[in-house]
Order: C-alpha cells, then sequence, then structure tokens
C-alpha cells in the first residue's frame, strides 16, 4: 500500500502551550484510518494543525508525494486534503445550495456542478432542501451537508472530525453507512470518532491518542481486542 498521507514527530500547541509533542501516523490510499482518544488528547489540534490551522513547531507532513509542512490551508485544500470539522461549521445564513458551492472554492471550481450533482444524488435529502438555509436544518442534516461540502473539493483524503458528535442512534447509523459507501467509492478517509466501537468495525487501523502522543495503534480488530483499549475506551 502506498501512504497517502505521512506524519512526523509533529509538535504543535497554542501560545506557551505544547498539546502535540510527536506525533506520527500515516494514513495509506484506500484506507478508513481511525483516530481515537479522550476529551482534550489533542485530536482536533492534530487534524487542525495538518490542514494548516494550527502552527506546527516541529515535525514534517508529507501528503500525496508533496511537503505540505508547515503550508497555508489554502495549499493544503488544493492538494486535496480536506476536513469536515468538528461541529459542521456549515455557514448557518446560507442556503444548502451555497455552502455547498463554497466547498469548490479553493479546489474542484471547474467542475462545481458536476460534482454538485453527485452530491445531490448522494444526499437526496440536500436536493429537497437546496434554497433552505443551513441553519434550520436538523443536526443529522447539517452533518450531511457539512460531508457534501468537503465532497465538493474532490478530496483526496478527507477527514472527518467526530461526525456522529449529536446525532441520534439511527443517524450514527445511516453516517457510518454513509462513510462505508465513501470509502467503497474509492475515498482514503481519516475518521476521528468517540463512537469508538462502531469506528474500529469500519476502519482498518487505528491510532489512540494519549496527551497529545499516540498511545496505542494497530490494526483496527487488533485494537478492538486489547484489553487496554476496551478498558479505557469500551468501559469493559
Ligand atoms: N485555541 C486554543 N487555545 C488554547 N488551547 C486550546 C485551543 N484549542 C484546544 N486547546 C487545548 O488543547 C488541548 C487539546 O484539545 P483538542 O481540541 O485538540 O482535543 P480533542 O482530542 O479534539 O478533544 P475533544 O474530543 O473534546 O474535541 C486541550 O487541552 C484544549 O484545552
Amino acid at each position: 500500500m502506498s501512504a497517502l498521507l505521512e506524519v512526523e514527530g509533529l509538535r504543535s500547541g497554542y501560545g506557551p502551550v505544547e498539546v502535540l509533542h510527536g506525533v506520527d501516523l500515516t494514513v495509506n490510499a484506500g484506507e478508513i484510518v481511525v483516530l481515537l482518544g479522550s476529551n482534550g488528547a489533542g485530536k482536533s489540534t492534530l487534524n487542525n494543525t495538518l490542514c494548516g490551522l494550527c502552527r506546527r513547531r516541529e515535525g514534517t507532513v508529507r501528503f500525496d508525494g508533496q511537503d505540505l509542512t508547515g503550508r497555508h490551508y489554502r495549499d493544503v485544500v488544493r492538494a486535496g486534503l480536506i476536513q469536515v470539522p468538528e461541529g459542521r461549521r456549515v455557514f448557518p445564513n446560507l442556503s444548502v445550495r451555497e455552502n455547498l458551492e463554497l466547498g469548490s472554492f479553493a479546489r474542484a471550481r471547474a467542475r462545481r456542478a458536476a460534482n454538485l450533482e453527485k452530491v445531490l444524488d448522494i444526499f437526496p435529502r440536500l436536493r429537497e432542501r437546496l434554497m433552505q438555509l443551513a441553519g434550520t436544518m436538523s443536526g443529522g442534516e447539517q452533518q450531511m451537508l457539512a460531508i457534501g461540502r468537503g465532497l465538493m473539493a474532490e478530496p483526496r483524503l478527507l477527514i472527518l472530525d467526530e461526525p456522529s458528535l449529536g446525532l441520534s442512534p439511527l443517524m450514527v447509523e445511516e453516517l457510518f453507512g454513509l462513510i462505508l459507501r465513501l470509502h467503497g467509492d474509492g475515498l482514503s478517509i481519516l475518521l476521528v470518532e468517540q463512537n469508538v466501537a462502531q469506528s474500529l468495525e469500519i476502519g482498518q487501523r487505528a491510532y489512540v491518542l494519549e496527551n497529545g502522543m499516540v498511545r496505542h495503534s494497530g490494526a483496527c480488530p487488533d485494537l478492538l481486542a486489547s484489553d487496554d483499549v476496551r478498558r479505557a475506551y469500551l468501559g469493559v
């Protein structure tokens, strides 16, 4: 398998506080890699550092053959490393269509109309509500919109930061089905989740972040069977 994303010795933080203390992580082309960790472990900080939204202090980020270390977020998006952020962050006062169209602002703009059709085929509920203001959509619909907006940029790797947060069990089922479908269509995914068992069931490999360091990593079935992981994250 070829490495799509290769992170080595990544350190970053906020002001004087270092949050990530040298993180190594790889996502191979075609994989779902799961990133687990309790609240405050540094998962969002890792995503934001990869995406150029948080300043890196040390370490390297290689993506799809390019050195993205310390690059501006616009360059990161243009390279095809696309994040669907925690909390969806849709633009509440813009319509569903406008939110989707903004997804191709920095990448794949020439194919905007065709990609919009593809996204609306994946999410028929968004097609029904194209003119609705995003802020008036339900939590689950907003999550679909945020993922659709990410897909508009033709991601080479899609980072999903806690997509199931706040969704009903039924919506979570739908979401995980969707992630599997996108993966089946060839998309590589870095999935940050608190829904540990379900994520480890659909992923190939996983990393467990604790206090800004990788505490465990390996094949998902191995982590699912690990006593440490089961005790810490599954309460068994
Ligand atoms: N903008 C910020 N300024 C200062 N500290 C921050 C900032 N954002 C996050 N932190 C701190 O960095 C640490 C890691 O936070 P981060 O959001 O990366 O964790 P997380 O694993 O994503 O947690 P959660 O699952 O709760 O979202 C926390 O101690 C948090 O308080």
